[in-house]
C-alpha cells in the first residue's frame, strides 16, 4: 500500500532494496487547541530482510509509527512509501479469538485469503512447527501459556504472507526466560523466512540482541535522534558483554533524551 505516492523511487545504499521509506514524517492528532504532535519530520528506510528495533520513551510516537506503516492511520506531513508491499502487525497481546482453536487461529488469514480447506490445513501446520507449536493445533488459546499464546500469534502474522512484520513490544509481557527463548527462535524465524521486520520495544537489550539496527527516537514529539547499526555476530545472546556494552551506552544515550525533555 502506498499511503502518499512519492516521485521516482531513489537509489537506496545498503545490503537490499527499501521497503519502507519515511521521509520528513509528521504525525499530528487532533486540531487547534487539542492538537497533539506525535512525530516530527521522522525519516527512515527499512531495506528488505532487515530487522530494524524502535526504540524510545514512552509516549513517543513508536506505536504511532507502526500504524502509519500498516495505514492504520494517515500522515499529516512528509512522504511515507512501502511500495504497495502487505503488512502484517503483531501486538503485546496475542488478540487470539478464543473460540478457535489454534490452528483454526492461524488458518483465519488464509481463509481470508480464499485459500481451501486443505491447503489451509497443511500450511497452519507448517506454520506450527515453524514456531514449535507441531501437536497444540487442536487447543484453544486460554489453554496455552502466555509465550505459547504469543508463537501462535507470529504463526498467524506469518500466515499473512505479508513482506513485512510490524511488531509492537511482542515479547513485552513475557516473563525474562520466555522472552529470551522466543528472541532465539525469532531470530531463527526471521533468517530463515528472510522477513523484514519494524520491531517496537522498550528494552534495550532485546533491541540490541534482535537488532541489525536500532534507531532511537526522542521524546514527543519522536524524531530520529540516534541510528546505531548493530554488527555483533548471530547468534547473540542477551547477557554477552557485547550486547550489555552497547545496550548501557544506547542507555545513556536514551537516559539524556528523557532527561533533556524533563527540563
Ligand atoms: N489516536 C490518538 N489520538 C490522539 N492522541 C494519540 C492517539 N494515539 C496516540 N496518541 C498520542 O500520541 C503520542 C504518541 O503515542 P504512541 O502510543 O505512538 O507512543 P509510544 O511511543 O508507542 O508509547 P509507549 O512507549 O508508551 O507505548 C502520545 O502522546 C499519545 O497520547
Amino acid at each position: 500500500m502506498s499511503l502518499v505516492e512519492t516521485q521516482t523511487p531513489r537509489p537506496v545504499t545498503g545490503r537490499g532494496d527499501a521497503v519502507v521509506r519515511l521521509e520528513n514524517v509528521s504525525k499530528q492528532y487532533g486540531s487547534g487547541s487539542n492538537a497533539l504532535l506525535a512525530l516530527d519530520r521522522v525519516s527512515l528506510t527499512v531495506q528488505q530482510g532487515e530487522f530494524v528495533c524502535l526504540l524510545g520513551a514512552s509516549g513517543c510516537g513508536k506505536s504511532t509509527l507502526l500504524s502509519l506503516v500498516a495505514g492504520l492511520d494517515k500522515i499529516t506531513g512528509g512522504t511515507l512509501d512501502i511500495g504497495g508491499r502487505h503488512v502484517s502487525l503483531m501486538f503485546q497481546e496475542a488478540a487470539l479469538f478464543p473460540w478457535l482453536s489454534v490452528a483454526g487461529n492461524v488458518e483465519l488469514p488464509l481463509r481470508l485469503q480464499g485459500v481451501g480447506k486443505a491447503e489451509r490445513r497443511k500450511r497452519a501446520e507448517e506454520l506450527l512447527e515453524i514456531v514449535r507449536l507441531s501437536g497444540f493445533g487442536h487447543k484453544r488459546p486460554h489453554e496455552l501459556s502466555g509465550g505459547m499464546r504469543q508463537r501462535v500469534a507470529l504463526a498467524r502474522a506469518l500466515a499473512q504472507n505479508a513482506d513485512i512484520l510490524l511488531m509492537d513490544e511482542p515479547f513485552g509481557a513475557l516473563d525474562a526466560m520466555t522472552r529470551d527463548i522466543l528472541h532465539d527462535e525469532m531470530e531463527r524465524i526471521w533468517r530463515e523466512q528472510k522477513l523484514t521486520v519494524l520491531f517496537v520495544t522498550h528494552n534495550v537489550r532485546e533491541a540490541v540482541r534482535l537488532g541489525d539496527r536500532v534507531i532511537l527516537l526522542s521524546s514527543r514529539p519522536g524524531r530520529v535522534i540516534e541510528d546505531y547499526p548493530i554488527t555483533h555476530e548471530r547468534p547473540r545472546r542477551i547477557d554477552s558483554p557485547e550486547v550489555s556494552g552497547q545496550a548501557a551506552e544506547i542507555t545513556d544515550r536514551l537516559r539524556a533524551e528523557v532527561a533533556r525533555h524533563a527540563h
